[in-house]
């Protein structure tokens, strides 16, 4: 199955030992890109081989607009299909984000309005919880992404399903070291690297299907437990006018029989949105404190700004986050420099398509290389410096926009995209009016930020280790 299909014979290649060797050793974004650059940059396509078939991978935004936009020309592939019988299908099954056509229509219109608005005063005793946890450190270094992992996922946990997971105090709740333990298996590099070997017995993973299903099980728990305890009238009210969590709307869904949901797709959602939702937020904030503490000046800037429009206020209100203009761009460009996900999930086209002198048959695998397009020169000037100033008014509305795609983008565009930053800039708010932040003089990201893998689409980083300082504010 070597053979390059017709019509892809004058797409260049990007070399599969390049590839391989990333997967192998859990290389982050950066070091792939620099696999794949060369191509990029020169023609915004390039094909590479991989498991015996032979994907097309862009930077191209001409290509990149289509797939936004016809989002029934290039479905994702589901998992059942990429993955049939696989442990990471029985985790996250048919849910919002690997679905298509009218399945996925259904999935989105009943979980967006969970995330339209959040009730800010959710924030109040979160914040003070992680100022405690700083507090106790003491100006010794602590890891952040850890830090931020325990942060959010408390955070959406009050969000999606008003449930306290409580993990910043206590990191041995069952549901969240559960839940930890499936997704490390869900992740194991090795079934990402030989897929096909979970077709064999001996690598059936029996006890990492368990862990899976005891996750699943403490779901059940959760929906039973508040379908129970919702009232009808109550609820109705709250889904008119958007304060329904993402539980209460697939609840409400499982009674509804045109836009029905069953319990089996709820768990599935839950699965999803617990990752979805937590670990590129923790990501994000842990990558923007690192360039807060690496660039000193834009973290004082950003300090004065949040001290000037708060006042005494410590959660801004939504009015006050727009006032928030210099950490809404830095919060941009951290997005850039470091997108939580650094390549769309597969894309199949459903036609043949001609694009330039190429055809892609049926079936075609298709990735769109975000961290490729964030890093390109031909998009961005200095693409390697972090500079906020690229998202102020008059230098952003000159560039296309979709040179900047973190959430991707058309009708398929991230749900929480709102939500994420929303936290992101409370948590800043919260850290930085009392605290400075600074790297460690013998840190391993001293010259870098150190990137690796979380996995396929998601961006990971080696531990990151920084000091928080009182500040007299
Ligand atoms: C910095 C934080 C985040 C980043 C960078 C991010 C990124 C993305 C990207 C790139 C996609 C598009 C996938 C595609 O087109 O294939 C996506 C989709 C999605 N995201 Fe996010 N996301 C973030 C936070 C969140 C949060 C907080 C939630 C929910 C609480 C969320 C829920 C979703 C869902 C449900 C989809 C699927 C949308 C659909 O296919 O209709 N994300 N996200």
């Amino acid at each position: 199955k070597t053979k390059v299909p017709e019509g892809l014979e004058d797409v260049p290649t990007i070399s599969y030992f390049g590839i391989f060797k990333s997967m192998f050793y859990n290389e982050g974004p950066d070091k792939r890109w620099e696999d794949s650059r060369q191509v990029l940059e020169k023609y915004g396509i390039g094909k590479f081989w991989f498991h015996g078939e032979w994907y097309v991978v862009t930077t191209d935004l001409e290509l990149i607009k289509d797939v936004f936009a016809k989002t029934d020309l290039y479905p994702k592939l589901s998992l059942e299909e990429a993955f049939p019988g696989s442990l990471m299908t029985s985790y996250f099954g048919t849910n919002v984000v690997f679905s298509n056509g009218d399945v996925w229509k259904r999935h989105r219109f009943i979980t967006n309005p969970a995330f339209k608005s959040i009730p800010m005063q959710l924030f109040d005793d979160i914040t003070v919880k992680l100022l405690k946890v700083i507090e106790k450190v003491d100006n010794e270094p602590i890891e952040v992404k850890d830090l931020m992992d325990r942060l959010i996922l408390d955070v959406l946990g009050r969000i999606a399903f008003k449930f306290d997971f409580n993990y910043l105090e206590d990191p041995t709740n069952v549901l969240v070291t559960t839940y930890k333990e499936a997704i490390a298996e869900v992740n194991n590099p090795l079934y990402f690297l030989f897929p096909f070997i979970e077709n064999i017995p001996y690598f059936y993973r029996t006890e990492a299907r368990k862990k899976v299903a005891k996750i699943h099980d403490l779901f059940s728990g959760l929906i039973e437990e508040r379908r129970k305890s919702m009232e009808t009238d109550e609820l109705s009210k709250k889904i008119d006018n958007n304060s329904a969590d993402l539980l209460e709307c697939m609840i409400n869904a499982s009674k509804n029989p045109k836009y029905h949901m069953s319990d089996e797709e709820m768990r599935y959602n839950l699965s999803t949105f617990m990752i979805a939702g937590h670990e590129t937020t923790a990501t994000a904030l842990t990558t923007v404190l690192y360039v807060l503490a690496t660039h000193k000046d834009v973290q004082s800037k950003v300090r004065e700004e949040l001290l000037r429009v708060l006042g005494d206020n410590l959660i801004p209100t939504i009015e006050q986050q727009k006032e928030l203009k210099y950490m809404n761009m830095v919060l941009h460009e951290n997005l850039r420099l470091y997108p939580p996900i650094h390549q769309l999930p597969r894309r199949e086209n459903a036609e043949i398509i001609k694009f330039r002198n190429h055809t892609f048959l049926l079936n075609t695998p298709i990735l769109v290389n975000i961290y490729g397009v964030h890093h390109s020169p031909k998009y961005w000037k200095d693409p390697e410096e972090f500079i906020p100033e690229r998202f102020e008014n008059e230098n952003d509305e000159k560039r296309d926009q979709n040179t900047w795609l973190p959430f991707g983008g058309g009708s398929r565009i991230c749900l929480g995209n709102t939500v994420t930053l929303i936290e992101e800039r409370v948590m800043l708010c919260t850290i930085l009016r009392k605290y400075e932040v600074s790297l460690p003089a013998d840190s391993i990201h001293k010259d870098k930020l150190q990137l690796d893998k979380f996995n396929d689409s998601f961006t990971g980083l080696k531990a990151l280790h920084l000091i928080f300082k009182r500040t007299t504010n």
